[in-house]
Formats: structure tokens, sequence, C-alpha cells
């Protein structure tokens, strides 16, 4: 990729500056705390080096999917003051995007010191489906730092066509930020002539997004391992009743599809044998584990069972690579946690060359504890990644290219 990159940047130099900082700050949280602080250390190195180098450090980041409009549900306000702990030196957010409060946040901003923009998903002109609503807000965003630069540093967000991600690189001079770089050199060793067998693990709850990736997939890879949310859609299309499990009504016929094209192609896709059904979504909800011919009509699969669990890591044995994305169950309940455990523990014992990506699986193997050197690589990007394996274009790679 021959992009002008933070070091490009920072040898230009920067003192007195203003940067826009395009961060994936979207962690995960437990009401204001945040349970899993990854992606805010994934993005410190760049936003650190650029305030030592004496720039006007603004950043800009969502936080989950608000419907275009403020939510204090989804207010920075905990990943501020995270960043700030992180920095060493308080991190102010703005009380909103481009408005009258990151005008005067980021005007009044000293040399060497960061500020954060309230979420950028709080205008809904950031996820427009029209690129003119985007390009009048990264105009907006980009007079916040007039003779700035842009750096674009959120990987698990290069794979959408957003205003902070996309159009912004067409507004300001616009460099490749350590980490997007960092991700892309590790995720060329899962395209570039990857040793077989490989093997990729799907699960999760961003179906709709995720099940498109599929068909791509299956000519790739040797073997997929489908389980979380992702599984009940393909139970369904195998004829399976799922209850009141996450179901992709729309996509049926395209995941009856799927079947038939793994086994076309010799793909093997493993599904659940068993998952634990709950009564609800909760972390004491009764549950049991049933055979996925036998899911209750009143009860909700929330991991995979056990001997589900023991398919999936016998499968991920002998594989020479793996790339994994999307919890095997609600792992944040302890008591639906079993799935995602023996999937990452059997990429920790595993000898291939383990790649687990996006922001709740990251968060997912810290959580149980599972050590970060057990693995090849813990990517900060879920979709992000699964799009580049798809060999597509990621827009805001493009944008770095001036593709925009
Ligand atoms: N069976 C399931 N039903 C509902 N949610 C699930 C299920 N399995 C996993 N999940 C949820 O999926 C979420 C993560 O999904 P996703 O965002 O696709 O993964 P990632 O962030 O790793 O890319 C987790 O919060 C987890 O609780
Ligand atoms: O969490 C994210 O992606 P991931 O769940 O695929 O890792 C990114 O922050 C992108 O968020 P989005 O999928 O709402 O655009």
């Amino acid at each position: 990729m021959s992009v002008k990159n933070l070091d490009d940047l920072l040898s230009e130099g920067v003192q007195g500056r203003y940067v826009l900082v395009r961060s994936d700050l979207n962690v995960p949280l437990d009401g204001s705390a945040i349970t899993d602080d990854g992606r805010v250390r994934a993005a410190l190195p760049t936003i650190k080096k650029l305030a030592e180098a004496g720039a006007k450090v603004v950043v800009a980041a969502h936080l989950g999917r608000p419907k275009g409009e403020p939510d204090p549900k989804f207010t920075l306000a905990p990943v501020a003051r995270r960043l700030g702990e992180l920095l060493g030196a308080e991190v102010p957010l703005a009380g909103d995007l481009v408005g009258e409060s990151a005008k005067a946040l980021t005007a009044g901003l000293a040399d060497g010191s960061v500020v954060l923009l309230e979420n950028v998903r709080f205008d809904a002109r950031e996820t427009s489906k029209d690129a003119v609503d985007r390009s009048e807000l990264a105009a907006e965003l980009a007079a916040l730092t007039p003779g700035g630069a842009f750096v674009s540093d959120g990987f698990g967000v290069v794979h959408r066509k957003q205003a902070s991600v996309y159009e912004i690189a067409a507004v300001l001079p616009a460099y490749a930020g350590g980490l997007v770089l960092a991700e892309l050199d590790v995720l060329k060793k899962l395209t570039d002539d990857v040793k077989r067998p490989y093997v990729v693990a799907l699960g999760g709850s961003k179906v709709s997004d995720k099940l498109g990736v599929i068909a791509n997939l299956l000519t790739k890879v040797d073997r997929l391992l489908i389980g979380g949310g992702m599984a009940y859609t393909f139970l369904k299309a195998k004829g399976y009743e799922v209850g009141t499990s996450l179901l992709q009504e729309d996509q049926l016929d395209q995941v009856k599809g799927f079947l038939a094209e793994a086994e076309k192609r010799g793909v093997e896709l493993v599904l659940p044998v068993d998952v634990l059904a709950a009564e609800g979504f909760a972390a004491d909800a009764a549950h049991e584990a049933v055979d996925v011919t036998a899911i209750p009509a009143d009860r909700m699969g929330l991991d995979i069972g056990p001997r589900s669990a023991e398919l999936f890591a016998r499968k991920l044995a002998d594989a020479a690579t793996v790339f994994w994305n999307g919890p095997m169950g609600v792992f944040e309940f302890e008591a639906f946690a079993g799935g995602t455990r023996a999937v990452a523990e059997a990429l920790v014992k595993s000898d291939a060359f383990t790649v687990v990506g996006g922001g709740d699986s990251a968060a997912a193997v810290r959580q149980l504890g599972l050590p970060e050197d057990g693995f090849s690589h813990i990517s900060t990007g879920g979709g992000a990644s699964l799009e580049y394996l798809e060999g597509k274009e990621l827009p805001g790679v493009a944008a770095l290219e001036g593709k925009n």
C-alpha cells in the first residue's frame, strides 16, 4: 500500500498543527463501566506520538450504533476518562461533534494536548447513505482543524464508508496510522499463500453484516465453523426450529445457498450439534443443553452446548491457519461462556497461525483469562478483518490511496 503514514507526517513536523485522528474506541460497556479497554490501549500509541510531537490532537470515534442523534447511553465520556488515565493527561470530551462545544474546545486546544469529540454517530450524516451528507459532515470536521492533517487509525472501522473514515480523507491530507498498518501487515499472512488446513470460526451477533462475507470465504477456506448468534440462521435453514434465538429470517435463502455451495466445493461446514437453550436473555436464566433438533419454541440459544464445544475444539486441532471472529455464545454471562472458552483454549493449544479479531472476541479472550501471547495476533477489527480476508477493498484504506 503506497500511502503516506504516521511516520511521514511526524517527519514533516506537527508542532502546533492540528491533527484529526479517527480511532476505533468502540469498547464494551457495562452501564458506564468499560469492561475491556483493549481498543483504547491500541489507539494510544498514535495519539501519544502526535501529542508528544506537539500536535493539537483531535480524536474522532464512535461508540455502538446510536440512531444518528445524541443518546446518553452511547456517550464517549467513559472512553475520554480512560484515554486520559492511560495518557496521563486529562482528555476533555466535547459536548457535541461539530457544534459550539467542539468548536470552542478545538479552537482553544494547546499544542501537545488531546481532545475527544463526542460520538460521531450522534450525527446522522456520519452513516448516511447519501455521499453529499457525508461530505458535508467531513467538511465540518475538517473546519475544526484548520490547516490540519488526518490520521486514519481506527482499523476496526475501515470497512465502513462513513464520513469520519472515508470522506474526511478527501478534505484533509490523509495518513495511515500505525495501528491500521500493523493490522494489515499481519492479516496479509492470511491471504498470501495461506498454510492449510485453513479454518475460519464465526460467531457473534452482527449476523446480517457478517453473513455477507461467507459466500466469499467459501472460496478460500477448508473448513468453516459457525457458532454464536450466527448459527441459528444456519440451523433454521437446515429445517430445525430455533425457538426465540437470534435469527436472520430475511437471509434464510442466502444461507441455504451457502449450505449447498459448501457441499459443492467440498468445504466442511461445521454447525453446533447442541446448544444451551435459555428461558430468557439474562445471566441467571434457567437453561439446559439440548440437541439442535429439539430447541423448545420458547427458549433461546445463548451458547453452543458442551458436545459442540468439543466438536469445535477437535475441528480446530489439525488446522495450520485459523481466523476466529465472534464469540460462540453470550460470554458476558458466565453460564454462557463455555463455548467461547473452548474455542479460545483450542487456539491457545494449537501450533497453527491463529488470529482472533473483533472488539468482543478480543475482550472475551482477555476476560476469560487466556494468555494474549497464546494467539499469533489479536486484531482490533472483526468485520474489518473479515472483509479484508474476503479480498474486498476496504473503503477507509482506499480513501488513503486517494480513491475516494
Ligand atoms: N447465541 C447468541 N445470542 C445472542 N448474542 C450472542 C450469541 N452468541 C454471541 N452473542 C453476542 O455476540 C456479541 C459479539 O458479536 P460481534 O460484535 O459480532 O463480535 P465481535 O465484536 O468480536 O466482532 C457478544 O456481545 C455476544 O454476547
Ligand atoms: O466493533 C466494531 O466491529 P466488530 O464488532 O466487527 O469488531 C467496530 O467498532 C465497527 O463497529 P460497527 O460494526 O458498528 O460499524
